[in-house]
């Protein structure tokens, strides 16, 4: 059997989205800015996708949304965009985001503060989320942007967006949310959150790989990334992809009406898997059950090395992560785990299985009995685990 549980790092295309997209290819294929009958008559599907994703998100009218390639295009969208207006190109010369930011956002403010840029990462609780008065706490007058994430990737976090928008909005500094890993998974509406950017990947939530979208709120300019064409009002030059960009919107739609199944069905099914694992000893949920996204556990499981953990689990068929993809290839300690203080060991710990949908109660089960064994053999050739019952907190 094989049990796909890494649905953070990525999602199977709902097939009802690829069929929406199917006609993309070989049928209405015509160039979106032509000015001809084959340019026209991917228009009304493009127009049917834009509807999906501003009602997704609830976005105004008067708001933009831009079709990019991915999340990381979303970001460095706007991060950049600001830099250059606002900092460049304006008084400020301070951004504010957090430890515990996907490395779009953490890698591209490290290039900003390369070029002299004062950039904060603000601490996360024990639980791993940030609270919202410690923005309020390092806003400056300088301050350019505020950019924190709505979901954590890893452990399934939420943040305290809503009192964060606020925060900013009172103080008139922009705010930007990563929203990859909320969006299908909790309700996303940024007119209630305050928000000005937002950025998220449509193959997070059964849409296709290589296409995302940025949301400008209305009235706010920001310096395209990509210049050289008119495409999406000149915010974002080069062709649009127009199957993906239908596939993205349809994955919206799919998305919100799935969002009560995510919340029971599919979090009974993470509750169910996580409940077994902490059947064995010396295993914990890293920052805690509480307040997270209904599809994601991250479970630190002492003594076993999370690489030699995926190896195992891959070897019967079961597909996990370490913690995000981006980072599976290097050894390092997890960073998430590091920012909430877990020692080292423990933080090599931690692996991350995140459902979606198309799992069934039968690959649990059988996820479940796989994981179990894997945990057993790995703990007998280990050389440095030896379980001692009072050494049973396993706390970070
Ligand atoms: C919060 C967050 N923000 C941005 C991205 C980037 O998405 P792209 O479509 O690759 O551009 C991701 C993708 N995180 C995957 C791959 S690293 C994970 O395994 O956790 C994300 O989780």
């Amino acid at each position: 059997m094989e049990v796909y549980l890494d649905n953070n790092a990525t999602t199977i295309v709902d097939p009802i989205v690829y069929e929406e997209m199917r006609p993309f290819f070989c049928e209405k294929y015509g160039n979106p800015n032509s000015l001809h009958r084959f340019g026209a008559g991917t228009h009304p599907k493009m127009m049917e996708a834009l509807d999906y994703l501003y009602s997704g998100i609830n976005a105004s009218d008067d708001d933009d949304i831009i079709i990019v390639s991915n999340a990381t295009e979303s970001i460095n969208t706007v991060i950049k965009g600001v830099w250059i207006d606002q900092i460049l190109n304006g008084n400020k010369n301070h951004i504010i985001t957090s430890e515990v930011e996907h490395p779009a956002v953490t890698a591209t403010c490290k290039f900003l503060e390369s070029q002299g840029v004062s950039v904060t990462y603000l601490p996360v609780n024990e639980n791993g989320v940030l609270e919202a008065h410690t923005v309020k706490d390092f806003i400056r007058d300088d301050t350019a942007l505020v950019s924190i994430m709505w979901a954590n990737n890893e452990t399934g976090k939420l943040f305290p967006i809503k009192e964060i928008g606020e925060i900013c909005k009172e103080a008139g500094v922009l705010f930007h949310s990563d929203a990859t890993q909320a969006i299908g998974k909790v309700p996303v509406d940024v007119q209630e959150a305050n928000i000005d950017f937002m950025s998220f990947s449509a193959h997070k939530f059964h849409g296709p790989k290589g296409v995302g979208a940025l949301y400008i709120k209305k009235g706010i300019k920001i310096t395209p990334l990509l210049h050289g064409g008119e495409q999406m009002g000149g915010k974002r030059a080069g062709t649009v992809d127009v199957a993906s960009m239908v596939g993205m919107g349809f994955a919206m739609k799919l998305a919100v009406e799935n969002l009560e199944f995510e919340a029971t069905e599919v979090k009974r099914l993470r509750d169910k898997l996580e409940a077994a694992i902490l059947e064995i000893p010396e295993t914990v949920v890293i920052g805690g059950k509480e307040n997270r996204t209904p599809n994601t556990t991250l479970i630190s499981i002492r003594g076993v090395e999370g690489e030699s953990m995926l190896w195992d689990l891959n070897q019967n068929g079961v597909g996990a992560s370490t913690g995000s993809a981006c980072a599976s290839e290097d050894l390092e300690a997890n960073p998430v785990m590091n920012a909430f203080g877990s020692d080292s060991e423990l933080a090599h710990t931690g692996v991350r299985f995140s459902l979606s949908r198309f799992n069934t109660e039968e690959q649990i089960d059988y996820a479940i009995d796989v994981i179990k064994k894997a945990v057993t053999r790995l703990r007998n050739i280990s050389s440095s685990y030896a379980y001692a019952p009072s050494s049973h907190k396993c706390g970070l």
